[in-house]
């Protein structure tokens, strides 16, 4: 993985030296000039690309962290602070970085049209601010010092490369971490990421800061290119702007962010030469977000996938070769996980009735009942997932009902989901790491190989859903908890794919040392897997015991299995 980091950082690093050495190189110095704003609006769209594109939060005020990067830029320069540009730009990104939180924070509670709502009234708000204030140097016209070595306008815009390449690379590092797969993971869904034990509102502020610190960052770096700076340069339209075409071009993608650069800064000039209002652009913009948002594709991703089809890679093996599995976790022996009369309601339906279940270390117990009996109801109330429920639950003696999901999670209550909710713009390999922790590749590759999954680079969204449902059960394996709850693993699988994953699930506690509760109606399976099962019926245990005996109890067939034959003999 850490090779597949470094190979992304070298591309993205030649990629922005190639295109930085043909404008320097091939252009005259007016469009040297231009481009050099390109590069500048790329770092805020690079920023928005972080918040928005990867962490799936809207942020309409992020030409205000850019606000504040540049008034703190043009401060330290009047007081004529030591370190010149380089060091004013990363005081003022860091400025920036407090007020990030404080947008982020209602990010925590609110999505989608409220967040918007909240990040514009910050913008609107810091409009006024900005106006009242005025940038330091503003009113006597002072020029913000550009770098020692860089100050000709050509010797500036290799500046500028040089910060856009370290941030795009940093970023590139960023995003291939545990963290920046944390990002993905939350926007696809927060549910599934608290339930691999990442803290969702972590997550969220990181992103809110780190945008914050690359948005002020540019600020700064505005405040050096233009050397004056003036509030409209920073006020609410830039930021809608900027939104607009982050959404429509991919900013979260290096070259995405160059291209939304372009279009920022090249597009009114176009409009001035051909003698059109500048409100076209916006117009233009807001139109290529909406297609960008209907199709579900940003302009990089087109590029990409284009990209893919003209020139097609190494075809990749189907499935990870790796070596044997280490030797399995040594959990407490006696009852891992204990459910004592367990009462859920949802308004008048009672979906669990006073329910109580045992797993002992080391084994695999079935649940099992009719649809709408309880069984993901349970699974929702042992991991955490229920806000208010009557009854214990206890992990190894000790009672979880304090914790939250993400506790649960990290104190060792796994689960996975009826329908896959991994993020598809991961690798498996990435999503493994993700949901286990840090696992050396040889480890990560013996697991992959045990549940014959795809290898480590392949891209979760050219996976078919039944191998995401098996990459569900490696991330859980692999993080070697002392419990796993698998909600019907084998939905989506073959019948043939279905018998051979329920010997998998057998061999869970001896090669991993986890005990597994395994919510299943493939009956094959059940009875393959599983050493004890538990029976639900309209949110009651109706019968509990080893499988031979329980399935061929006549309560059991009439609730559950008695469905089957019925049919069967219609
Ligand atoms: N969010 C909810 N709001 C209201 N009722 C719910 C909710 N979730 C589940 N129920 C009800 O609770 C009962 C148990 O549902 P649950 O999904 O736990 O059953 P299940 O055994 O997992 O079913 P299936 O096998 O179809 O997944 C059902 O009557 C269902 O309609």
């Amino acid at each position: 993985m850490k090779h597949a980091s470094f190979r992304a950082a070298l591309n993205t690093a030649v990629s922005v030296a190639v295109i930085g050495a043909l404008v320097y190189a091939l252009l005259p110095n007016y469009w040297v000039f231009l481009i050099t704003a390109v590069f500048i609006v790329g770092i805020a769209l690079q920023s928005l690309g972080l918040v928005a594109g990867r962490t799936g939060m809207i942020s309409l005020c992020q030409m205000s962290f850019a606000g504040v990067g540049a008034w703190v830029t043009g401060y330290l320069n009047v007081s004529g602070f030591p370190g010149g540009l380089p060091v004013w730009i990363v005081i003022g990104g860091l400025a920036a970085v407090p007020v990030g939180i404080a947008i982020g924070l209602p990010a925590l509670r609110l999505r989608g049209i409220n967040l918007a709502i909240v990040t514009l009234g910050f913008a609107a708000a810091f409009d006024t601010v900005l106006a009242t204030i005025t940038f330091p140097g503003q009113t006597t016209f002072t020029q913000v010092a550009r770098p020692m070595f860089f100050e000709s306008d050509r010797g500036f815009f290799i500046f500028i490369v040089l910060v856009y390449g370290i941030i795009a690379v940093g970023l590139e590092f960023l995003n291939r971490s545990r963290l920046g797969a944390s990002w993905l993971a939350v926007r696809h869904s927060e549910r599934a990421a608290a339930a691999n034990g990442i803290s969702v509102p972590m997550a969220k502020l990181s992103a809110f800061a780190i945008s914050a610190f690359i948005a002020g960052i540019s600020g700064g770096l505005l405040a050096g290119y233009l050397g004056t700076l003036v509030s409209e340069n920073f006020n609410m339209m830039q930021s809608l702007s900027l939104f607009a075409v982050a959404t429509m071009a991919g900013a979260h993608f290096t070259l995405g962010a160059i291209l939304g650069g372009v279009l920022i800064t090249l597009f009114p000039e176009l409009l001035r030469r051909l003698n059109l209002p500048q409100d076209v652009g916006n117009v233009f913009f807001a139109l290529g977000a909406v297609q960008a948002l209907s199709t579900g594709e940003t302009i990089s991703e087109t590029w990409a996938r284009l990209g893919r089809k003209l020139l097609p890679g190494r075809k990749a093996s189907t499935t990870a070769t790796g070596g044997a599995l280490p030797a399995a976790e040594l959990h407490p022996a006696g009852t891992t996980l204990e459910v004592k009369g367990l009462t859920v309601r949802y308004g008048n339906v009672v979906a669990l009735n006073d329910v109580s279940l045992v797993v002992p270390s080391r084994t695999v117990v079935g649940l099992i009942g009719p649809n709408g009996a309880g069984k993901s109801t349970m699974v929702d109330a042992i991991a955490g997932f229920l806000p208010r429920y009557s009854g214990e639950v206890t992990l190894n003696g000790r009672s979880v009902d304090a914790l939250s999901a993400t506790r649960r999670a990290q104190a060792g209550i796994r689960r996975t989901w009826q329908t896959t909710r991994i993020a598809p713009e991961l690798r498996v390999g990435e999503y493994v790491r993700l949901a286990a922790g840090n696992i050396s590749d040889a480890e990560l590759a013996a697991v992959l190989d045990w549940l014959e999954c795809p290898p480590p680079q392949t891209l979760i969204s050219t996976v078919d859903a039944g191998t995401r449902r098996l990459l569900d059960v490696a991330g859980v394996v692999a993080a070697r908890p002392p419990v796993i709850l698998l909600d019907e693993p084998a939905a989506g699988q073959s019948y043939a794919e279905a018998l051979k994953l329920g010997e998998r699930i057998a061999e869970i506690p001896e090669k991993f040392g986890c005990a597994v509760l395994l919510i299943e109606h493939d009956m094959d399976l059940v009875r393959r897997a599983c050493s004890s099962i538990t029976v639900l019926d309209f949110g009651q245990v109706i019968a509990t015991g080893a499988p031979q005996t329980v399935l061929g109890l006549p309560i059991v067939q009439k609730a559950y299995m008695g469905i089957e034959i019925e049919e069967a003999a219609a």
